[in-house]
């Protein structure tokens, strides 16, 4: 197994009453099951796509000939936001992306996903970058996405202002859905207009589902990661579902069914996920919009909060520990026992921390996810563990895949729709009346 997950700790048996109890489990993992019916008959029929990404390469051969037009570049500038930048972020991290103190040293391109629209930012970004040895990869699955449709007017008009206009079809790619009569795309029709090569968003597959296909994927071959190994890491995943095996075997039809009985038993609203790595903060926030946005619907939903440790221990921990009893924590570790640097015992016992001699910090960054862990299960409050020994493109690949079932899992038992989001386009349509109107 790529992860090991644990709910011991998530139980009245273990922690005490704010566990779920044996009978609220037993009632969701009853229900799960019929929920793992449905995602193996939408698996069997083809109607969720998703479910099939695992078992297929042959999409992810066809990418190379546009990685290797970024053979050069200076810069790889992604723009998009939401489920068209968190997934690439997500796996971009395990070649150092936004990674502290490795970031700035990774061989290769420089990596920017302008995820984010900031005025100073973008100004920023397109005063210091070198236009002409630059790649701007523009992603958008709808293609009238306000944000990224105003980065692509801005980047599009900087190159034509820097007398680039003749090789914007070299320099600037477009992702987006196929053109659909009657649908208007923006982003597509404004890039085709000027002869850029436009990669097809798969129409099957959601946003924030999207991080086993190219919009996820480009990002990880352009970083020179493997993208067979992260599908090869879902499809173990997306194997186990469809092993036949109950719902208390399968990991994300577990996952889903706890996290759904503790807040309806035990009212934990808020769903903390803590990773003990770096390389996973991104994955953090990914979860947040998978979570957020897919079960947040009709008044149901929990809310998905990301946490990084062991550096928010000094920030949310208190809360955790002492605050109110409203949450299910997810502590997420990985196999650093053993890494990083070893303390010299010398200096260890001058720092007054003689049993740090001879311990690398990787040692105490284990023995800190144990704790977290351990303390809040002491504490009484609920806590899953995931332990992924080896953080790579297949034990990531795995992680992706059992929250996207988990997601998919508990919209099941909540009886609502996982792959829309309604109620974000009100403030949308009003963000550009407003627009009109300023
Ligand atoms: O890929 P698009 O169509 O630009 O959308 C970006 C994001 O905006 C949303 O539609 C929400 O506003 C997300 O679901 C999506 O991931």
């Amino acid at each position: 197994m790529l992860y090991v997950q644990s709910i011991e700790r998530a139980r009245e048996a273990t922690i005490g009453r704010e566990g779920v109890s044996e009978a609220a489990l037993g009632a969701a993992l009853a229900r799960t099951e019929a929920a793992l019916k449905v995602v193996r008959g939408w698996h069997a029929d083809g109607s969720l796509p998703l479910l099939g990404l695992p078992a297929e390469s042959a999409d992810v051969a066809a990418l190379k000939p546009i990685v290797e037009r970024f053979a050069g570049a200076t810069d790889l500038v992604f723009l998009g936001t939401g489920g068209s930048a968190l997934g690439g972020q997500t796996v971009a991290q395990l070649a150092d992306h936004l990674v502290p103190g490795a970031a700035p040293f990774r061989a290769g391109p420089r990596i920017h996903f302008m995820d984010n629209l900031d005025p100073l930012s973008f100004a920023a970004l397109l005063a210091h970058v070198p236009l002409a040895t630059a790649r701007f990869i523009a992603i958008s699955k709808s293609g009238g996405t306000g944000e990224t449709l105003m980065q692509t007017i801005a980047v599009l008009d900087a190159l034509k202002k820097a007398g680039l206009e003749a090789r914007i079809p070299e320099l600037v790619f477009g992702l987006s859905e196929p053109a659909k009569p009657g649908k208007k795309n923006g982003l597509r029709t404004l890039l085709e207009g000027f002869g850029v090569t436009m990669m097809e968003h798969h129409t099957g597959v959601g946003g924030r589902f999207s991080v086993l296909t190219n919009v996820g994927l480009l990002p990880a071959l352009a970083l020179g990661l493997d993208a067979q190994a992260i599908r090869a890491g879902a499809k173990e995943v997306m194997d186990a579902v469809l092993s036949g095996k109950p719902a208390a075997e399968v990991a994300p039809a577990l996952g889903a069914a706890t996290a759904l009985a503790l807040a309806e038993e035990r009212g934990k609203t808020i769903s903390v996920v803590m990773a003990y790595a770096d390389r996973l903060a991104m994955f953090t926030k990914w979860y947040v919009q998978l979570w957020a946005e897919s079960l947040g619907k009709e008044g149901h939903g929990t809310t998905p909060v990301g946490a990084l440790g062991p550096v928010d221990q000094h920030s949310q921990l208190q809360l955790y520990l002492a605050g109110p009893k409203d949450k299910f924590f997810t502590v997420i570790t990985t196999g650093v026992k053993g890494k990083g640097p070893k303390l010299d015992p010398e200096l260890s016992k001058i720092a007054g921390e003689p049993d740090f001699g001879g311990r690398t910090i990787g040692d105490l960054v284990a023995a800190q996810g144990r704790a977290t862990a351990d303390t809040l299960a002491k504490n009484g409050l609920p806590t899953r563990t995931i332990h992924v020994e080896t953080l790579d493109e297949r034990s990531l690949g795995a992680l992706l895949m059992h929250f996207m079932l988990e997601t998919i899992i508990a919209a099941q038992l909540l009886g609502i729709d996982a792959f829309d989001q309604p109620a974000v386009e009100e403030g949308k349509i009003l963000a550009k009346q407003y627009l009109a109107e300023s």
